[in-house]
């Protein structure tokens, strides 16, 4: 079994999967945190590993950057692949000045500039959300580990370098916490193919005081955000195997 991107066989996803933009960040996932990771695919180098995390098993592929790029993926894993949890790890940019860098923000919606939700949606206004028992599972699991998150509305854009750094002022003023560029594609994909999906990020860089992390400290704030996303995944498996 193949699709035009994934050359995994038909059993080799687990049912959740987590999505971090950078394929070598899903292999450091797997390799730092699962047990008995196996690559399953490697199309185009776009990483995916399936093993298992405390015994639950889990799945993290590479999404690529970009809306068009993550939709390609996640859309076959869940038609194809039976992936019913979709979980992005991602990191963002924040234009709040209520958000620090390294804060770990986990998307209860996001905002767009592009289109392909309004393609879904016969061009209304569709509004891209979490699924509520991944952000609730999310949530209990930050409080197991003692790890502060914020709750709030992301943007997904479609252009990294904006022509239009004006956009940052409106984010703030209706309370868009940081930019990113895939959560809302992923959350209209889940929709469409009714799958569950949820974004979690860390802000890696502040857009409104020019702070960035360094690549030592992205690689261990990014390791809290990836150990939120493992126990999520863990407490929703052993939700659904009641
Ligand atoms: O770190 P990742 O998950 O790739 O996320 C962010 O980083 C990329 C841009 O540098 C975009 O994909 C954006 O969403
Ligand atoms: O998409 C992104 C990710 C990190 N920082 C940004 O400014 N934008």
């Amino acid at each position: 079994m193949m699709t035009p991107h994934i050359n995994a066989q038909a059993n080799d996803f687990a049912p959740t999967c987590l999505l971090p933009g950078d394929p070598l960040r899903a292999e450091y996932i797997a390799k730092t945190f699962l047990d008995s990771p196996k690559l399953v695919s490697s199309v185009r180098n776009m990483l995916a590993f399936t093993g298992s995390y405390q015994g639950t098993p889990v799945s993290v592929m590479g999404s690529g950057m970009g809306i068009p790029s993550i939709s390609i993926y996640a859309k076959e894993l869940i038609t194809e692949y039976g992936v019913n949890n979709l979980i992005r790890v991602g990191s963002c940019g924040a234009v709040n000045r209520s958000v620090a860098i390294r804060d770990i923000l986990i998307a209860v919606g996001a905002c767009t500039d592009s289109k392909v939700n309004r393609q879904r949606f016969q061009d209304h206004d569709f509004s891209a959300i979490a699924d509520y028992s991944l952000l609730k599972a999310a949530n209990d699991a930050a409080g197991q580990l003692n790890l502060p998150v914020r709750n709030g509305n992301l943007f997904s854009a479609d252009l990294f370098y904006t022509p239009n750094s004006g956009m940052f002022d409106t984010m703030e003023s209706m309370g868009v916490l940081a930019v990113e560029m895939e959560a809302a594609g992923l959350y209209g994909v889940a929709a469409e193919f009714g799958a569950k999906a949820l974004a979690i990020c860390t802000v890696s860089d502040h857009i409104r005081t020019g702070e960035a992390t360094t690549a030592e400290e992205r690689q261990s704030s990014f390791e809290e955000m990836m150990k939120l996303a493992l126990e999520t995944s863990k407490s929703i498996e052993a939700d659904t195997s009641k």
